[in-house]
């Protein structure tokens, strides 16, 4: 379905407008080449934003590379998991790279998962005004989803995400053998957001998952090609609608549940990841649909079956010590990015790869359904 070069190397290009198109490279050992293709970027200086898991495995390996290129480098690192996208853990970052002394023309090199990327982009968006940076994902949800398209930021305690910038990165270098040191828990995270872009518009590529899917996690060709594939889905998307004024808001699929879920679990890891929320948020977004007549209540079991199959968790009842009422839910809900003059935006679905934009849900309706499904054996 792509393809790769001689190295086995892959690139993806996001041609934005007014000089801001960039590249992302995925491969095996890609990490390696940090140094040049940074040093390329121009600047003096980097700083490597990571947390103290992903510091252990590769932060060394990623310094060395930009010093034999000629680039002074610091590591910024912060503790592992969602509660550092927080406000405490922000000001940590920008003072951190204020001590790195990273000017205007420096880079930032996020290294890690989602939690990183978010937290290093909107630290580089605001860094005396804004600073490049350099997505470096060594998560498969980082490097699917999170390292492209620019949307950077923290959570709330009111809810995910809500203080942010977009800021695109001027490289995204992801290197897939990062993933043979990740936890399988995180690679089914992950793998809800490959499975995302195959249920919003390409019934091809989620067929292609149910018969692929055990070859992404083992560390097979079929890794690269989902990365590809799935950084090519988002690239278009974000070329042509970057700031989410209309077709991007596709990409939240499962989302407006998920970020609930996220909420109400107090951003705790240990109990509920990103990508498990969009297990249960997708497989809710497939329900839903069909409770409303809209989609074929056969696709809604298809894909709960493949997510379970994966090993991801598919119904509220799934969160570690439960996830509040259908008013709790619904009150989460209200803080969602996407509501317009106080009414819910869905994303939902006509079936597999017909997924559409919903606005105007009645929240009785989305009560009724939360109702029912927390009712459910
Ligand atoms: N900006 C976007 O477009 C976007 C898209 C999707 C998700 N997100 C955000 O991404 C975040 C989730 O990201 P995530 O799932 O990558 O979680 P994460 O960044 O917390 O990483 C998961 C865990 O894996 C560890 N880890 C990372 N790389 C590793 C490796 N190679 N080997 C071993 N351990 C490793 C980390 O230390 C962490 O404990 C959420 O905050 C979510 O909101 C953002
Ligand atoms: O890039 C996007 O656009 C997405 O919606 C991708 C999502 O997977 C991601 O979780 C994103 O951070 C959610 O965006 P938000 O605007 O709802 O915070
Ligand atoms: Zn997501």
């Amino acid at each position: 379905m792509s393809q790769a070069t001689m190295s086995g190397e892959r690139t993806v290009h996001v041609p934005l407008d007014g000089g801001r198109d960039y590249d992302i490279l995925i491969g095996r050992g890609i990490l390696d080449e940090a140094g040049a293709r940074v040093k390329a970027l121009g600047g003096r200086a980097a700083a490597i934003v990571t947390d103290e898991t992903v510091a252990g495995l590769y932060a060394q390996r990623v310094r060395t590379s930009l010093e034999a290129a000629g680039l002074r480098a610091g590591i910024v690192c912060v503790a592992p998991g969602e509660a550092s996208k927080s406000y405490a853990t922000f000001a940590q970052v920008c003072d951190g790279l204020l001590a790195e002394k990273i000017e205007r023309n420096d880079l930032v090199v996020a290294l890690g998962g989602g939690v990183v990327g978010d937290l290093a982009g909107f630290a580089a968006a605001v860094l005396r005004r804004g600073v490049r940076f350099v997505q470096a994902p060594t998560t498969l949800l980082a490097q699917v989803d999170s390292s492209v398209g620019g949307k950077t930021g923290i959570n709330a305690p009111l809810g995910k995400n809500l203080i942010g910038a977009f800021h695109q990165p001027r490289l995204v270098l992801a290197d897939t053998a990062t993933l043979d040191t990740l936890s399988s828990r995180e690679m089914r995270a992950g793998y809800a957001e490959v499975v995302k872009y195959g249920l919003i518009n390409e019934a091809a590529f989620f067929e292609w998952c149910e018969a692929h899917w055990p070859g992404i996690f083992a560390g097979g060709p079929e890794r690269d090609e989902a990365v590809a594939i799935c950084c090519r889905a988002k690239a278009g998307v974000v070329v042509r609608d970057e700031r989410e004024d209309g077709e991007r808001a596709l990409l939240n699929l499962g989302h407006t549940f998920a970020h609930a879920l996220e909420r109400l679990t107090g951003y705790e890891s240990a109990r509920l990841v990103h990508g498990e929320a969009v297990g249960i948020g997708l497989a809710l977004a497939f329900r839903f649909s069909a409770r409303l007549g809209l989609c074929p209540g056969q696709d809604a079991g298809r894909v709960a079956n493949h997510l379970a199959l994966a090993g991801l968790p598919t119904r509220l009842q799934a969160v570690p010590g439960g996830c509040g009422d259908a008013e709790a839910l619904l009150d989460a809900m209200a803080q969602d990015k996407k509501v317009r003059d106080g009414r819910l935006t869905f994303i939902l679905a006509h079936g597999i790869g017909r997924s559409f934009i919903a606005p105007g849900i009645e929240a009785a309706d989305v009560r009724a359904f939360l109702e029912d499904e927390l009712a459910a054996g």
